[in-house]
This record gives C-alpha cells, structure tokens and sequence, in this order.
C-alpha cells in the first residue's frame, strides 16, 4: 500500500541517505509536484531531522536552500517534507566520469566562495 506522508505526499523511491536520515521522492497527491522527503526513526537514540528543520527555516531564502512544505510526525518516524534540489556534486563528478576540467574546479570553487 502507498505510503501517504503528511496527509498529501505519496513516497516513491529512495534517493539518498546521510548520517541518521533516509531520502526519498515523494509526489503531492493532488498538483503532483514531486519532493523530496527526509524520514528519521522516532526512536532514534539522538533525533535531530527537527533541529535540522529549524537551520533551514534559518537559513529560509538563501541560495540552495530548500523550502520546508511540511514537517512532522509520521507513524514511528519523523518526516521533513523538502523542495527537490538538482543532482548533487558526488552524482555531478560521477556523470563526469569522475574528471573535473580545471575550468569546472574553478567555477565550482567560486560558487563555493561566493554562495551563488
Ligand atoms: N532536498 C533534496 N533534494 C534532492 N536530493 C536531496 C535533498 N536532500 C538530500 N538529498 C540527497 O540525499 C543525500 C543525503 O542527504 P542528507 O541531508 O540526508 O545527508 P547529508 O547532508 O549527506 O548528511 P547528514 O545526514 O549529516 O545531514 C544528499 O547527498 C542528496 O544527494
């Protein structure tokens, strides 16, 4: 059966994992607008997807930054609803064959710099 997050977000396929969060596709049942949706268990020993979801409302507007769409308790889990941001820089370099022209470093570097 399909799991619903936050009354409106069908789960799809994982895509990502970090230190203690596991994410997934999720698409909104009625305009279809696919997400992404970082899920933490409840009875993790040190839960911490709601302190991340307070830097992110910190740093609400800022380059790179996801909207936050929901944010709450789902089943035995902790649920953050979050915009879908492009290809990460590790799936980047691997398109790349894992070669990054000195122009691309670079041009990384400044964007790094600069947050833009
Ligand atoms: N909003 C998002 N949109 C698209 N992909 C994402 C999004 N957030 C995370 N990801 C993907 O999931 C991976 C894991 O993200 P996550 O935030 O869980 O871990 P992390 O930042 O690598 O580590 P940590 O758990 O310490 O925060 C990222 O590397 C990225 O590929």
């Amino acid at each position: 059966m399909d799991r619903i997050i936050g009354g409106k977000y069908k789960l799809g396929r994982k895509i990502g994992s970090g230190s203690f969060g596991e994410i997934y596709l999720a698409t909104h049942v009625d305009t279809f607008e696919i997400v992404a949706v970082k899920i933490e268990n409840r009875r993790a020993k040190h839960p911490q997807l709601f302190y991340e979801a307070k830097l992110y409302n910190i740093l609400h507007g800022g380059s790179g930054i996801p909207n936050i769409k929901w944010c709450g308790i789902d089943g035995e889990d902790n649920a953050l609803v979050l915009d879908l941001l492009g290809p990460s820089l590790e799936d980047l370099f691997v398109y790349c064959s894992c070669k990054f022209s000195l122009k691309t470093v670079l041009m990384l570097a400044d964007q790094m710099v600069m947050g833009n």
